[in-house]
């Protein structure tokens, strides 16, 4: 693209109602600018040098070495991003047409092919009234496909066991709640599943979902198998007496610890075992043999083992179908993994200045929702989100340096809407659901992981880029998604392209409209 017409691209002149740079936000951006790890207003002087904010990494890095979370954030040496370049693509003052309506349904379900369609009602599926009443409560009224596929063989007797794969955002988290609230016997006194989750934002987020739904299921209660001592404590355990709450939710390592080492779960006597992002569970080193492990000491006749993803590569289909029995399985072609209810956009940026000018002007024309921008390397992520914050933008930071608890309260901010842009690497990139992210960014795109050479490599880590686009446009909603790239990345946006058999189109003019004709709409 001629450097005329990237200037061109955004050209709206005059701000709509809730436009970014408003004092309001200005305000507001002043008002969340402390992160509970880094004190910015003291530290922003060193800070400037990347080299000290990397060594500021590396000591909370170690501060948390003990945290056996799910991470797949690489860090290497530090880099300073390049010199403010001569050219500025983009014009501040933009209005994205789309993002600023991109709370607005795009899929409601009335498609047959959509993946929100189904055919029955939840009242067709002979759930108990009380879980019904909890459903109706959260607001939904009719389920998913994989809801209403899966619940059936679910809740059917004896129990079968399930590999299923849905899109993003399509309901999965809520199909498993249900199943296993289902199946909960309020007469017994000890745990009858449980849950594994790849990161403790995730498990608590479950845990969240499940307390929802059994608003109106008094003998429901949850404990929180995850590496946080505020919340290990609420679990009030005593090592070698059998928990007796009926649900388990945590992360493998804490889990493993909980059965082998405190033996306050018998694996011998659930009910229900489910598998959260059960690709990487089963795949990811460290967690793999975990779950395995449990896989193998729970299944018979009266443990249920659901796996549930949204990718499975072939590989990690064929060893889950050769360890769990006889699966009820849900497999989607690979052209549907990816929604049509997010757009995706790529714009070429020359360097990390060209790609910071985009993420401005992005940042200033989100006047309606959230957005998530992704980093590969926590140092990027980290230079990203602290000049941000220098330049008066209200951003915030997550990777996995951060302590469990740093990282709860990030999310819960987030989740609250308490500001609009969350940086961050590679360990957010699965499950996280909040309905107000609109916009997903990719300052870096995913690449493959190659573990022998300690570097990545110059392959599309393809399950990744759509768990990262898979933040918006939850539950058919509008979503959108910017691919910074630089010339020499292109490759990698035509082998995403053919992968999933969705367009990824430049950013252009016609993806912009001028105030006059916004209030037209
Ligand atoms: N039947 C339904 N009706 C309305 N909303 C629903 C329904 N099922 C789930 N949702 C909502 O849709 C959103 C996405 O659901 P959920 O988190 O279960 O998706 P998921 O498939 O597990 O996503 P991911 O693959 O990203 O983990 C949630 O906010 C959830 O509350």
């Amino acid at each position: 693209m001629a450097n005329n017409d990237k200037a061109n691209i955004f050209r709206g002149q005059r701000h709509v109602s809730g436009f970014a740079p408003s004092s309001n936000n200005e305000e507001q951006a002043k008002s969340s600018r402390v992160c509970p790890t880094f004190n910015f207003g003291q530290v922003n002087e060193t800070l400037k040098n990347i080299s000290n904010i990397h060594n500021n990494l590396k000591s909370l890095a170690d501060m948390s070495k003990n945290n056996h979370n799910y991470e797949i954030d690489h860090d290497d040496k530090p880099e300073k991003f390049t010199p403010i370049g001569q050219l500025s693509i983009l014009n501040k003052h933009s209005t994205l047409r789309d993002i600023n309506h991109s709370l607005i349904m795009e899929d409601d379900g009335t498609n047959p092919q959509s993946p929100l369609h189904s055919v029955k009602t939840f009242e067709e599926l002979k759930l108990e009234p009380k879980l019904l009443n909890g459903i109706y409560y959260m607001g939904f009224r009719r389920p998913s496909r994989i809801q209403e596929r899966a619940l059936p063989q679910l809740l059917a007797y004896p129990p079968r066991n399930m590999i299923a794969q849905s899109q993003n955002g399509t309901g999965k988290t809520a199909a498993f709640s249900l199943a296993t609230l289902s199946r909960m016997d309020p007469n017994l006194n000890y745990v009858q599943a449980l849950i594994l989750s790849p990161t403790f934002e995730l498990a608590l987020q479950i845990g969240q979902v499940i307390e929802n739904m059994s608003k109106f299921l008094p003998h429901i209660k949850i404990a929180y198998a995850v590496r946080d001592p505020k919340i290990s404590k609420r679990n009030e355990y005593v090592k070698g007496k059998e928990l007796d709450v009926p649900i388990v939710i945590g992360t493998p390592g804490t889990v493993e610890d909980w059965c082998k080492k405190l033996k306050i779960i018998d694996l011998k006597k659930l009910r229900m075992f489910v598998i959260d992002e059960a690709d990487v569970m089963i795949s990811l080193p460290g967690f793999s043999q975990i779950c395995i492990d449990l896989v193998k000491k729970t299944i018979g006749k009266d443990c249920q083992t659901m796996l549930f993803s949204a990718t499975y590569s072939d590989e990690v289909m064929d060893f889950a179908k050769r360890i769990i029995e006889n699966p009820v399985i849900f497999r989607l072609k690979r052209e549907e993994q990816s929604l049509s209810n997010i757009r995706q956009f790529y714009i070429e940026c020359n360097n990390d200045e060209e790609k910071y000018d985009a993420v401005k002007t992005i940042y200033s024309s989100i006047t309606i929702g959230q957005a998530m921008i992704f980093c590969r390397f926590k140092r990027t992520a980290h230079a990203l989100a602290l000049r941000m914050i220098n330049d008066k933008h209200c951003v915030e930071l997550l990777s996995s340096e951060l302590t469990v608890e740093q990282r709860a309260a990030i999310i819960n901010r987030f989740r609250t809407g308490k500001f609009r842009v969350l940086v961050v690497t590679n360990v957010c990139a699965r499950g996280i659901d909040i309905d107000d992210i609109s916009l997903v960014l990719n300052f870096e795109f995913p690449l493959v992981y190659d573990e022998k050479k300690h570097s990545f490599s110059d392959k599309p880590d393809y399950d990744t880029y759509l768990h990262r686009i898979g933040r918006a446009g939850r539950f058919g909603r509008i979503g959108h998604t910017f691919n910074l790239i630089t010339p020499s990345e292109k490759h990698l946006l035509k082998q995403v392209e053919d992968y999933f058999q969705k367009p990824i189109v430049e950013f252009s003019e016609k993806h912009i409209i001028d105030d006059d004709e916004l209030y037209n709409i």
